[in-house]
């Protein structure tokens, strides 16, 4: 990982354009789709008529999947008859269709970009588990659905499995066992719709994620062949305190699932999750945390993904994102050039250090107050959480006025961090690797006086700190920043020209009953995003 100090070093390379100034000009529309889709036709009349018709195309579509044919197909309908300027870009045509089936999502018609095609009712082994079902009225009371066991009641023997496989505990302290982790993961993990992109967490990050303070090794569970040792399947949780709404729940964070692509559909996810729970409850755990693509029963909330374009050519070069219509590479290049220095350098902005930890959990704890679902981090995880994963690619940083009483010490205000998680390119000739940077915890004491909100200071202050973010990891050569739905993102993601994304990361409770948190949609006092606090590596 490129280093990022000379970053804060160099403040007097500062360069004092706004990261939001478009340079090219007021007819350079946003390239990755930040916008909402406009129909620009002078006539209202006309207009009517005109959205009337893309409304019929769009309903005729409503509850299907979105392949790029069928955007093709709207595209040559919704713009016939209008030669040289078409009504609505592809753009804005495929986040229509993209929408409608979030819709049809969050009423259980439909699954999202083919990941679960079957009907929301036939989950042969989620209906048997402690989970809000889909047709579970909203939770009146929070609380869990089924009641914790002494440790004597639960089940002592592990599940059985197919024969051939055996269970193996992988073993953290073991390199050669976390390199073995890493291998299943970077062939077999999470990848796009359309298989152009794989996650590809390195060794020394999943060691990183899956060591937090007060980890189970047990927790870490494996399969192997039996005959020849090879790891084919993984599962993973890590103990989290979380705050739900106004309830403290000592959970664990499962993420890593994964099975090799030969065993798919064997229904091993299902033994490898019961005995991930097996191994919880023994430990004392009886609640869970999750996020997937895939929409099982049932999410808790739903954010969507956003993306800052950094390296506009490779971005285009590997598909990640095109030249829109009214658009050439030129162009967009400079629409998305960011600052070479964070501007709160001249603030203090430097890179998080120990002696600046303590201050961080307190103003992450008071900062966190403002959402229904986060993690409650002792001084000792938030060391973990913004320290430790230094070396495998985390960036975290701090910054914070002069102390009034004494002119030689500061005082923290803010801090952000980011880390980095590449993905691997699939069968592309030129490039290997996607460098992306994703958005992990922020916070600023500006939310801590009163009425900032109101007056859109935090909204301001928020907006600057990740636009530092974006400019550090623009200067360690991240092609691109991502960042989801949540938290406090809704006010600077437009702004800093954050495309929308299509995919989307629904949130689970396993065992937990409360009722759904602002995501993609507002909910009750909540405006949209500010439901969920959690960030999951
Ligand atoms: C108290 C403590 C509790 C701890 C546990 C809390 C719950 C934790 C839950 C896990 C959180 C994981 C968080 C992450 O890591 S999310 C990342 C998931 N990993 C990947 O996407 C990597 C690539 N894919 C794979 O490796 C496989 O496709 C996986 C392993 C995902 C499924 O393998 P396969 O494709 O061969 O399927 P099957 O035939 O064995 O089994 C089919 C059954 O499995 C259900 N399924 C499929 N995918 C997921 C999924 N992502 N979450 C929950 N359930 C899932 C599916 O609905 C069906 O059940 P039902 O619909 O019929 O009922």
């Amino acid at each position: 990982m490129p280093t990022v100090t000379e970053v804060y070093d160099d403040a007097s390379a500062y360069d004092d354009r706004d990261v939001n100034d478009s340079e090219s000009g007021e007819d350079d529309g946003p390239a990755a789709g930040p916008s909402d889709p406009s129909i620009a036709t002078p006539s209202s009349k006309k207009k009517k008529k005109k959205r009337s018709k893309v409304s019929k195309v769009l309903n005729t579509l409503k509850g299907k999947e979105v392949p790029q044919v069928m955007v093709d197909k709207v595209m040559e309908k919704v713009n016939e008859e209008h030669g040289d300027q078409p009504l609505m870009d592809e753009e804005s045509i495929r986040r229509l269709l993209e929408q409608l089936k979030v819709n049809d999502v969050l009423q259980g018609k439909a699954g999202l970009g083919g990941k679960n095609k079957k009907d929301m009712g036939d989950h042969k082994f989620w209906s048997t588990q402690p989970v809000q079902q889909f047709d579970d009225a909203p939770a009146e009371q929070d609380g869990p659905l089924e009641p914790s066991r002494p440790r004597e009641e639960v089940r002592q023997e592990p599940y059985p499995l197919p024969k051939d496989f055996e269970w193996s505990t992988i073993d953290l302290d073991n390199p050669a066992q976390i390199k073995e982790l890493y291998e299943l993961l970077s062939a077999n993990y999470v990848e796009d719709d359309q298989a152009s992109f794989r996650f590809q967490y390195s060794a020394e990050f999943l060691e990183w994620a899956l060591k937090p303070p007060g980890y189970h090794k047990e927790c870490n569970v494996g399969v192997r062949v039996s005959s020849n040792k090879k790891l084919v399947a993984f599962i993973s949780g890590v103990p989290i305190t979380l705050r739900v709404r106004e309830n403290r729940v000592e959970a664990v964070e499962v993420n890593y699932l994964c099975i090799r692509k030969k065993l798919r559909s064997k229904r091993l996810a299902p033994v490898l999750i019961k005995e991930l729970t097996r191994q919880c409850h023994l430990k004392g755990i009886f609640q869970a945390i999750y996020t997937g693509g895939i929409v099982i029963p049932t999410p808790v909330s739903t954010c969507r993904y956003f993306h800052r374009t950094l390296n506009v050519p490779k971005l285009v070069d590997v598909k990640f994102t095109f030249v829109p219509r009214n658009m050439t590479l030129a162009r967009m290049i400079r629409l998305y050039k960011v600052p070479s220095t964070p501007h709160l350098a001249r603030s203090g902005l430097r890179e998080m250090e120990d002696r600046d930890v303590e201050a961080v959990a307190a103003l992450y704890s008071r900062y966190m107050e403002r959402f229904d679902l986060v993690p409650l981090m002792s001084v000792d995880e938030v060391l973990h959480q913004f320290m430790s994963g230094r070396g495998v690619g985390e960036i975290s940083t701090v910054t914070g006025r002069r102390d009034r009483q004494n002119s030689e010490t500061h005082k923290i205000t803010d801090f952000f961090s980011f880390y980095s998680l590449p993905s691997t390119v699939i069968n592309h000739p030129r490039h290997n690797l996607l460098e992306a940077a994703y958005l992990f915890y922020y916070a600023s004491d500006v939310a801590f006086e009163d009425g900032t909100d109101d007056r859109g200071l935090l909204k301001h202050r928020v907006q600057e700190l990740i636009a530092d973010a974006i400019i550090i990891a623009d200067q360690a050569k991240f092609d691109v920043f991502n960042a989801l739905t949540l938290m406090d993102n809704m006010s600077f993601l437009s702004d800093l020209k954050f495309g929308q994304g299509d995919g989307l990361l629904n949130f689970y409770l396993y065992n937990w009953r409360t009722k759904p948190l602002a995501g993609i949609n507002a909910v009750e006092d909540r405006p949209i995003g500010r439901g969920v606090g959690v960030v999951m590596l």
